[in-house]
């Protein structure tokens, strides 16, 4: 049997660092993979300001024990938001069709998804994904893109995820 999977959540947020509001992108993030992942699975959670120094060292720390770590802040145009950056910075291969596929649904939610500069990569054997600070756009763009990530995991050398099928119905081409 594989390892349980251990998933990254890291809120990169400067507002939820000083305590001017409570974190409630982590905790969507963690109801969102409650509701979705069937085999075991823990979590790592970390909150952080928006600094590229800070959020490259979180992202380096849950890429050696996670095999999916979801960001969520800091994706937009105003000077500190610098996650994607940050990503780019700790990954060797980025996965642009994350972004493209979550921006698409999300803007037939809302026009300002477009300011999104979300993306994902891979850091060894970790699959990192960026989503919006919005606690609101964590389900809509987990459901965009969610259905290939036990695939991603498998080819990146991490355990096998199952998914409850009701909600993501997670899909690995057959091996001739
Ligand atoms: N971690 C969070 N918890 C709760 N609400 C959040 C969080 N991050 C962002 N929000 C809310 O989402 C909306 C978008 O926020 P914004 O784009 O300013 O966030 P950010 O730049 O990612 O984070 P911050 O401004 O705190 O550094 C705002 O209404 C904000 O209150
Ligand atoms: N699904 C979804 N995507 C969304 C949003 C949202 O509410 N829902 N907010 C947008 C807005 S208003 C901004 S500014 C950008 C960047 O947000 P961030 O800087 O908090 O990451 O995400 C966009 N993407």
């Amino acid at each position: 049997m594989s390892q349980p999977a251990s998933f990254g959540v890291l809120t990169v947020s400067d507002r939820a660092t000083r305590g001017e509001y409570e974190d409630r992108g982590g905790p969507a993030i963690r109801e969102y993979l409650e509701r979705v992942v069937k085999s075991e699975w823990s979590d790592v959670s970390r909150l952080v300001t928006d600094d590229v120094p800070e959020i490259v060292s979180a992202l380096r720390e849950l890429c050696e024990t996670c095999c999916v770590v979801i960001t969520t802040g800091g994706t937009g145009p105003a000077a500190r938001d610098v996650t994607p950056e940050a990503t780019e910075q700790v990954c060797e291969k980025m996965m642009p069709g994350f972004g493209e596929a979550m921006r698409a649904v999300s803007l037939l939610k809302v026009p300002t998804a477009i300011l999104s500069r979300q993306t994902a990569g891979i850091c060894g054997h970790s699959l990192v994904i960026n989503l919006p600070g919005s606690p609101k756009a964590i389900a809509e763009c987990l459901d965009a893109v969610f259905a290939a990530v036990p695939y991603c995991v498998d080819l990146i050398g991490g355990p096998f995820i199952e998914t409850h099928e009701e909600h993501i119905d997670a899909f690995r081409p057959k091996k001739k």
